[in-house]
């Protein structure tokens, strides 16, 4: 470039007759603009040090309706490849899988409460101990009613004090971001703990509740009408996220950890409200400095919408469907789990934007269709055109893959192939192994698209 093509030579040139006051405001703005000049740059050469960091990195986006298991297989990616990261979250699971416990008790404490027209609203516990009227049910559930209620209070406590959220509810709902990590004792790199000496207090006192509770929350999930009116109502509790009952001699006890059993971790519900990148730096020797960017969504039908922008800049999907062929979804109970899993599953493989992504689906939740499969639900009830095929996890299988396949070939705007994994995200030894497997595939993918360019 000429020296008289140059911008600052040219907008800061000395005008004839310059006085040398005009001179000195003259210097100032030409170092004001210079400096200017340079924080851009600095800026564009930072943007484009992140940008082509992103490019190198693998770019995953995890797909699929609510409770289909996304946030669970991204903490499966986090064990297989940032695992010392991830144990210094711990704490902060350890809430919320007692919280999860209680909300089950509230569930078997609301059946009963249903069941029995006599009973009592839960919070407002008779004055006098024993001045229930006469119903169906025994004293003795009675008693571990009462008993439970300062439990249930705790939590509503605990929702209000860490998640600024007012009364009960069926999930912990978080904002997206890792702000309520640290709210619940997460230390990470650049954070530190946020938690006052009432959230510490507040904490503890669970700990002892839950221990003080122990036995009556066994005694609960263990009564025989309890468990005949979930019968009777077709809840099958040890579906639903979250469920920790069965393990409430480990979880009450004052020193518990969930690293004593990492699967807690990645058992734990909290539905992901939004959008959540995740950025992972690989810790292993085998991959050290490997770089993910994994961005987790909200699976309910009203925040789909807000997938797409993400759709331009990921290289894989990986679409979670789980094979649960008899629930509705909890945002319309209109509409069947699986049906929906196969409308987004048809919107996904025809869309234009993703053309050249490739698509991994997970046909997870494969433990509960092997117990719905055991307990002798059959599939021509929930999906009549299964017809008459054997009601066996195999021949189930086989038929939703025909048609996941089926669609993925008939509405991908290009040719791509189809793979399927069969998963359960919460047996975490088989699901961190198929997680690296499906790095390397992506990584191994790439490599020949840019062999082809
Ligand atoms: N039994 C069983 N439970 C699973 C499986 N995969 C996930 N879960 C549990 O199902 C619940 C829902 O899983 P999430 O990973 O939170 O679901 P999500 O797709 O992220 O849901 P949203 O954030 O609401 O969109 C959690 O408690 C998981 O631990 C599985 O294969 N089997
Ligand atoms: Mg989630």
């Amino acid at each position: 470039m000429e020296l008289s093509d140059n911008p600052f030579i040219v907008a800061f040139k000395a005008p004839a007759n310059e006085t040398e006051e005009e001179r000195i405001h003259r210097a100032r703005a030409l170092q004001d603009a210079q400096r200017v000049s340079r924080q851009i740059d600095e800026s564009l050469q930072e943007t484009k040090r992140i940008l082509e960091r992103r490019r190198k990195a693998i770019r995953i986006l995890l797909l699929g309706q609510a409770e289909s298991g996304k946030s669970a297989v991204l903490k499966n990616f986090q064990l297989a490849f940032t695992p010392q990261q991830f144990q210094k979250e711990r704490d902060v699971w350890k809430t919320i899988i007692q919280l999860n416990l209680i909300s089950s008790v509230r569930t078997l404490l609301n059946i009963l409460n249903e069941a029995d027209p006599n009973t009592q609203s839960l919070l407002t516990p008779p004055h006098t101990p024993g001045s229930y009227p006469n119903s169906s049910y025994s004293n003795k559930l009675r008693r571990i009613h009462l008993g439970l209620s300062p439990l249930l209070s705790m939590e509503n406590d605990l929702n209000r004090i860490l998640f600024a959220s007012g009364g009960p509810s069926r999930e912990i709902r978080v904002p997206a971001g890792s702000t309520w990590k640290s709210k619940l004792g997460f230390r990470g790199t650049h954070q530190e703990s946020e938690l006052t000496k009432a959230q510490n207090a507040t904490k503890n006192n669970l700990i002892k509740l839950l221990e003080a509770s122990k036995e009556d929350i066994e005694s609960l999930w263990g009564d025989e009408d309890i468990q005949h009116a979930l019968e009777e109502r077709e809840v099958h509790l040890r579906d639903t996220p979250g469920f920790f009952l069965d393990d409430i001699e480990r979880i009450a006890s004052p020193f518990y950890q969930p690293t004593d059993c990492e699967s807690d971790i990645v058992r734990a519900r909290v539905r992901t409200d939004g959008v959540e990148e995740h950025h992972l730096i690989a810790e292993s020797v085998r991959l050290k400095g490997n770089e993910f960017y994994i961005t987790d969504v909200s699976g309910m039908r009203g925040s789909r919408h807000s997938w797409i922008p993400f759709f331009d800049d990921s290289q894989a999907i990986l679409f979670l469907a789980p094979l649960v062929f008899n629930q509705m979804l909890e945002e319309d109970p209109r509409v069947n789990r699986l049906e929906d899993s196969l409308m987004l599953w048809k919107e996904i493989c025809s869309s234009v934007l993703l053309a050249n992504c490739n698509i991994v689906v997970f046909f997870n939740k494969m433990d509960i269709l092997r117990r719905t499969i055991q307990s002798g639900v059959e599939v021509r009830k929930y999906v009549p055109s299964y017809g008459n095929a054997p009601n066996e996890v195999e021949s189930v299988t086989k038929y939703f893959k025909d048609r996941f396949r089926t669609y993925h070939k008939k509405l991908s705007p290009k040719p791509r192939t189809f793979i399927c994994h069969e998963t359960s995200a919460i047996d975490i030894n088989s699901t961190t192994a198929l997680v690296v497997t499906v790095h390397d595939g992506i990584i191994r993918d790439n490599l020949e698209k840019s062999d082809m360019i």
